[in-house]
């Protein structure tokens, strides 16, 4: 792929430029100066419709922040991701999750190959084992029908199962999902209380099937129900494993017809479209499952054929590097008016900051510009009672996606109206502010005094200015919610490729690990520990006094 340093780009020039021209611009004034702003900066994609006019820009922002992603090789990223290209250059992968919600069934090739007659089987075979599950047809060894699942993973091997089945809850079947990711024993300990043995499944979720948390939580999965079952001859019955590695399934005892596989050109974080998303499917039913998948494909096809202009993914990327990389924001908040959102920023700290949180270009250089953001965020209103304050009337700048169903999955007297209301006053107060003026008029008609006044209206000001996205779904939908995941893939996808970096590796992880491993083996006795530098040493040995 094209690798060019961004900041040597004609257009990093011209925006840096532009940036002296818009930095003390007011969003305010542009509105009042073009009355077909919010029209003219707003997109619909199905039953999305994108807002993006309360960001600081103009026609002229607009033009140069997709002339950066143009002279950085945007296009050209895409195609070759499309292509099926080995773009995850480091570890020389693919970067294929296009491929697993392919509803064309156009061939998709990797080395040559058509992986869509694999990605098919597996769909089948997930179709074929969810409906046995969900239907009562999958018994355990007592002739039970299924009636808990519990997923065991970790990072993409839980995050993307947990924050969708949790936004789809409405779409629940009969069959009750649990999952476990942390090492902490109390996770595992919590889930299984109140279940039982008879009733209960657990899905193995690993690509590797070697992480650390995944298979110590399996190993006491597996502990807990053998304490029931007694024989290993059961375990056929309640243990299936989603991975890459067959040899490592059949070790750990789980039989190769119960394995679902998925791929090496599959990231971790991209995977709940592969066989990972197996606990989607038990949870919310095959069929609308596979609605998720088309959704996801929906926003491939917009991602991969529509004019930068209106490439939803290109501007919410182009968006987020100008205010990264030229006013200095150094975080993004996603702000989801959704209570069944909940988990979707937690989804997208490792979707966006395990994919571009890097420090080294793709020519192997140490960057001296920004790449990827901290991602964050609470679902609305709560976010209003906890961290509004900063972003109203804080010194940093962050930039937010405020996310929204027009319809309610539960239409409970005015809550619905309430909570948009909220949604929609959010993005109009960062926007417009409360000037000192206006601040001293509300304490003159509140009957307060000059010198109370004088105390108190600077405190009161709210400087406005601060720029948001805001993203209105029809409703929250396995479609709608496909997409919205694809479109912010793809945005994450484009930031990597306009700040020259691999988005698709996660080296950065491994050290931690590393470490950890070496340190294990110290806490197995009462030894003193001197091996480490003086905190660590300290660390340990206090542990060691207190346990
Ligand atoms: O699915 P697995 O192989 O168990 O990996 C789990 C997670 O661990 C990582 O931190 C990589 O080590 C994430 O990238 C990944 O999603």
């Amino acid at each position: 792929m094209k690798t060019v340093n961004p900041t040597s780009t004609t257009a990093w020039k011209a925006l840096e430029a532009h940036f002296a021209d818009m930095k003390d611009v007011q969003m305010k004034d542009l509105f009042d100066t073009d009355k077909d702003r919010a029209d003219k900066f707003s997109l619909t994609f199905n039953d999305i419709f994108v807002d993006y006019s309360k960001n600081i820009i103009n026609d002229d922002t607009l033009k140069l922040l997709l002339d950066l992603a143009k002279e950085t090789g945007v296009a050209e990223g895409i195609k070759s991701m499309f292509a099926g290209e080995h773009i995850n250059e480091t570890e020389d992968r693919a970067v294929f999750h296009v491929a697993l919600r392919n509803q064309s069934n156009e061939p998709m090739k990797v080395d040559g190959e058509d992986v869509m007659i694999e990605v098919n089987h597996v769909l089948r075979h997930m179709k074929e084992f969810t409906e046995k599950v969900t239907s009562g047809e999958w018994k355990g060894y007592t002739g039970k029908s299924i009636t808990d699942v519990v997923n065991i993973g970790i990072g993409g091997s839980d995050l993307g199962p947990y924050m969708v089945t949790e936004a789809l809850k409405p779409y629940k079947t009969n069959v009750d999902i649990h999952f476990v990711s942390n090492v902490d024993g109390t996770h595992i300990a919590e889930t299984l209380k109140g279940l039982n043995p008879e009733t209960t499944l657990f899905i193995i979720a690993s690509k590797t099937f070697t992480t650390q948390e995944t298979m110590t939580n399996a190993n006491s999965a597996r502990d807990w129900f053998l304490e029931a079952a007694k024989s290993e001859n059961h375990i056929m019955m309640h243990f299936v494993a989603l991975s890459t590695n067959e040899e490592k399934v059949r070790e750990f005892g789980i039989a190769p017809e119960n394995m679902f596989r998925f791929w090496d050109w599959v990231g971790g974080r991209y995977s709940l479209w592969s066989a990972i998303g197996l606990s989607i499917a038990c949870s919310i039913g095959f069929d609308n499952y596979q609605d998720v998948l088309k959704g996801a494909h929906a926003m491939d096809n917009h991602f991969k054929t529509a004019d930068f202009e209106e490439n939803l993914p290109v501007l919410l990327a182009v968006l987020g590097v100008w205010y990264n990389n030229f006013f200095g924001a150094e975080s993004h908040a996603l702000l989801p008016y959704d209570q069944y959102m909940h988990r979707f920023a937690a989804y997208f700290q490792q979707g966006d900051m395990e994919s571009n949180g890097k420090n080294v270009d793709r020519e192997g250089n140490v960057v001296d510009y920004q790449t990827g953001p901290i991602i964050w965020g609470e679902p609305g209103t709560n976010g209003q009672h906890a961290f509004y304050q900063l972003i109203h009337q804080g010194t940093k700048m962050i930039p937010a996606d405020f996310i929204a169903p027009a319809v309610s999955q539960n239409p409970i007297g005015d809550h619905h109206a309430k909570l948009l209301s909220n949604f929609f006053a959010q993005t109009e107060a960062l926007m417009t502010g409360k000037s000192e003026e206006t601040v001293v008029a509300e304490f003159k008609a509140a009957g307060k005094s000059d010198e109370e006044i004088e105390k108190l209206k600077t405190f009161k000001v709210f400087e406005g200015n601060r720029p948001t996205n805001s993203i209105l779904m029809k409703k929250v939908t396995p479609f709608t919610l496909g997409a919205l995941i694809a479109m912010y893939e793809h945005k994450i996808f484009v930031q990597g490729l306009v700040w020259n970096i691999f988005s698709f590796d996660q080296w950065g992880v491994e050290l931690g690990k590393q470490l950890a491993n070496k340190i294990l083996p110290e806490l197995e006795n009462n030894d003193k520990i001197t091996a480490h530098d003086s905190s660590t040493n300290q660390l340990i040995n206090k542990y060691k006094e207190m346990r």
